[in-house]
């Protein structure tokens, strides 16, 4: 890995190397945008005749790594499933997350982590600091504690070469209570969007693709962005979009959501996939099927 360096913009210490926001620019333009969910559901676990403990959550991950490694761009493993089985489960993400590194396959913890002050410092530590074992390329955040309280893990994803992706426009139905919500006239997935540009302005100045702070927008939510003025082009960092799949989205709604911003768009689907395995090869097959119909969509 890169030295860190220090910046000349007071901002804090920036990451000398290639940022994740570049790092994802070229693995979706190489590989196709999507991006593999590793949610070891129980159900899904019994499908493939492994066990509902840390040992069949380890090896069905470790049975997804192998069979995408290579051929998409990114995988996203939910920290929920892991979480379940306490201390042995953490540890098969942290191993999820080596198998990754080690495949040269980006990864994105799926952990939704937001809190304030030196709890959040805690969080940045976790799941972004430099040798940290949970730390994969990029982690999910909430911002419903307030944009600013996230600004530990944002500077630590710029000084380690990372990237976040913050809750904006989520994919599920409730969502829209508090991301449509109004604060002071703006919708808060507007305001998001904004802080997120902001935080992505030097990496942009000084000629990366895209930015390292992303943020999570459905692919199932519409015409949500348009009609809340939510202007993904202007974010210039990757747009994850979950919800493709089993929640109804596909490619036809990721043109429509991402009009403006086909570019940035890092698709994901779990179950879509998942449920085609336990052989390699089919999950392999599942994952191309749906890489490649997505590889168009985003071709314009
Ligand atoms: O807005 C969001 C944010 C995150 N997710 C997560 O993505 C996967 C979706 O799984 P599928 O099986 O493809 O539906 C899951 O881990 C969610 O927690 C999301 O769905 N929506």
């Amino acid at each position: 890995m890169s030295a860190i360096t220090t910046s000349t913009t007071g901002a804090g210490e920036r990451f000398a190397g290639a940022g994740f926001g570049t790092r994802l620019s070229e693995a979706m333009a190489a590989r196709g945008p999507l991006c593999v969910g590793i949610d070891p559901h129980v159900g899904l676990l019994q499908r493939w005749g492994l066990p509902d403990d840390a040992r069949g959550v380890r090896e069905f991950s470790l049975r997804v790594v192998e069979a995408v490694a290579g051929q998409v761009a990114a995988v996203k493993p939910q920290s929920a499933f892991f979480e379940r089985y306490g201390s042995a489960g953490m540890a098969a993400l942290e191993e999820t997350i080596a198998a990754c590194r080690a495949a040269d396959l980006l990864c994105v913890v799926d952990a939704k982590r937001g809190d304030i002050g030196t709890t959040m410092d805690g969080y940045a530590d976790a799941f972004l600091g430099k040798d940290s074992t949970l730390a994969g390329d990029a982690v999910t955040l909430s911002p419903y504690l307030g944009f600013e309280t996230l600004r530990p893990a944002i500077d630590a994803a710029l000084a380690t070469g990372r990237g976040v992706f913050v809750l904006a426009l989520t994919s599920n139905p409730e969502g829209a209570q508090v991301q449509h919500a109004l604060a002071d006239g703006v919708p808060v997935a507007a305001l998001i969007a904004r802080q997120a540009a902001a935080a992505n302005a030097v990496e942009i100045e000084a000629g990366a693709p895209l930015g390292s702070i992303g943020l999570v927008v459905g692919a199932t939510v519409g015409s949500a962005a348009r009609h809340l003025g939510v202007d993904l082009g202007a974010v210039r960092g990757p747009l994850l979009a979950p919800g493709v799949g089993a929640q109804g989205g596909g490619a036809a709604q990721i043109r429509d959501v991402f009009a403006e911003a086909l570019g940035a768009v890092l698709p994901s689907s779990s179950r879509d996939v998942l449920r085609a395995g336990p052989d390699a090869g089919d999950l392999l097959a599942a994952a191309q099927a749906i890489n490649e119909e997505l590889r168009h969509a985003v071709a314009g």
